[in-house]
């Protein structure tokens, strides 16, 4: 679908340069080409490029005129050389990354060019556990916050051009500074991503019949351990210090935590502390925002068993889809030899029980 240019903030976006063209790079060349942007792709490996315009994500090649925008889609390492050839090139209007670190790479543009207004950085907190242009999504961005970190020397115009990209990839901007990003990126998805990667390296050497009968819990809190450690390896590496912040605040919670559980099994103890620390866990989990940015959506589930048979699963959606109701999320549990999984549908409360009464009479087998 082809709209007209996006017009938010900055005059209207027409043209954009995407330089590096993997997972993000061409999911901001997908989304801004739905908004009716014209967009050209390049990468340090051609082949990565020609991929992306095979893809929709724009034509491979470098601008011939001054594009509005040029967006730095490469790893946090390669973001400031990126910059700083198409700056001395003259590439764009405005320049701006995606990196998931904001004060290194931005400084080392800014330091070479002092008070350039053109530059802004920016940082979609959206992402996939793939890469390269093949994982690449026009809804990457859908709702997600798109953090937007304007330097000291930074042009009004400039900081509104690069908002105007981020809603043009239906994206919502949100205003930090540079290292008020790095804490906050530190926090919500650094840290917690060392201490995932931590929680899972326990099972690494643990018994086969202990990890044999692990749960959900585990699952969900160690779903990010499986990323590809590569990007996450130069993430740390750049921003190491706020990281370490965190994980030494959460050190001193572990000890705490520690005493008390040792208090407990020394006998004669309260629960007091280690109900605390569970109640301050419900109190953060609480504050995280929901899917679209607003507050956390309590969805429903609607569980259903679904036999091991080819098409059981699109013969499901199907009744739910004649049921009326918009399927808001959809988990599949499932262990192998079993002859039949459960299907978690998530629907929102109000839908729930008109679902499982509407799939019921429909044969299905609701859990409730
Ligand atoms: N993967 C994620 O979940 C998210 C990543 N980001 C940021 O997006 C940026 C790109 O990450 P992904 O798309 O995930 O990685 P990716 O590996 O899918 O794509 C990066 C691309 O940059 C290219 N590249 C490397 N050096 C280059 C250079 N000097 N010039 C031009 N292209 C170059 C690579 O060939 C590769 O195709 C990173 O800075 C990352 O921090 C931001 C939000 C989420
Ligand atoms: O880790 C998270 O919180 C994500 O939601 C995915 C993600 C990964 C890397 C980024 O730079 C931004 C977002």
């Amino acid at each position: 679908m082809t709209s007209a240019p996006a017009e938010e903030g900055g005059g209207a976006l027409r043209t954009v340069h995407v330089a590096g063209a993997g997972l993000i790079g061409a999911s901001v060349g997908l989304a801004l080409r739905r908004a009716g942007v014209t967009v050209t792709l390049s990468d340090a490996d051609p082949e990565v490029a020609r991929r992306a315009e095979e893809l929709g994500a724009g034509k491979a090649a470098l601008p011939e005129e001054p594009v509005d925008v040029l967006v730095a889609a490469a790893p946090p390492a390669a973001v400031a050389g990126v910059l700083l050839e198409a700056v001395a090139a003259g590439r764009a209007r405005t320049y701006t990354d995606v990196a998931g670190v904001k004060e290194g790479p931005l400084r080392a543009v800014a330091d070479a060019h002092p008070g350039l207004a053109s530059l802004v950085g920016g940082h979609p907190m959206a992402g996939r556990e793939r890469s390269g242009p093949g994982a690449a999504r026009t809804d990457l961005f859908e709702g997600r916050p798109w953090i937007v970190t304007p330097l000291p020397g930074s042009g009004a115009e400039h900081v509104e051009r690069v908002e105007a990209l981020a809603l043009a990839c239906g994206a919502v901007p949100v205003r930090m500074e540079p290292a008020e990003h790095d804490r906050a990126v530190a926090l919500v998805s650094h840290a917690p991503h060392v201490v995932a990667a931590l929680v899972a390296g326990r099972l690494a050497a643990a018994p086969e019949r202990a990890v044999g009968v692990a749960g959900t819990g585990v699952r969900d809190i160690t779903r990010v351990a499986e990323s590809d450690p590569a990007p996450w390896l130069s993430l740390l590496t750049a921003n190491a210090a706020p990281v370490a912040e965190v994980l030494r605040a959460l050190r001193a919670d572990l000890d705490r935590a520690l005493d008390a559980l040792d208090a407990l099994a020394a006998g004669g103890a309260t629960t007091d502390d280690v109900e605390a620390l569970l109640r301050a866990g419900n109190a953060g989990r609480q504050r995280l925002p929901g899917r679209h940015g607003g507050p956390v959506e309590h969805l429903a589930t609607v569980p259903v068993v679904v036999p091991d048979r080819p098409g059981e699963l699109a013969r499901l959606l199907v009744a739910v889809e004649e049921a009326g109701v918009n399927v808001e999320d959809l988990e599949i549990e499932h262990s192998l030899g079993q002859p039949a999984g459960l299907a978690e549908v998530l629907v929102r409360p109000g839908e729930a029980d008109r679902l499982a009464a509407a799939l019921t009479a429909a044969g299905w087998s609701v859990h409730r």
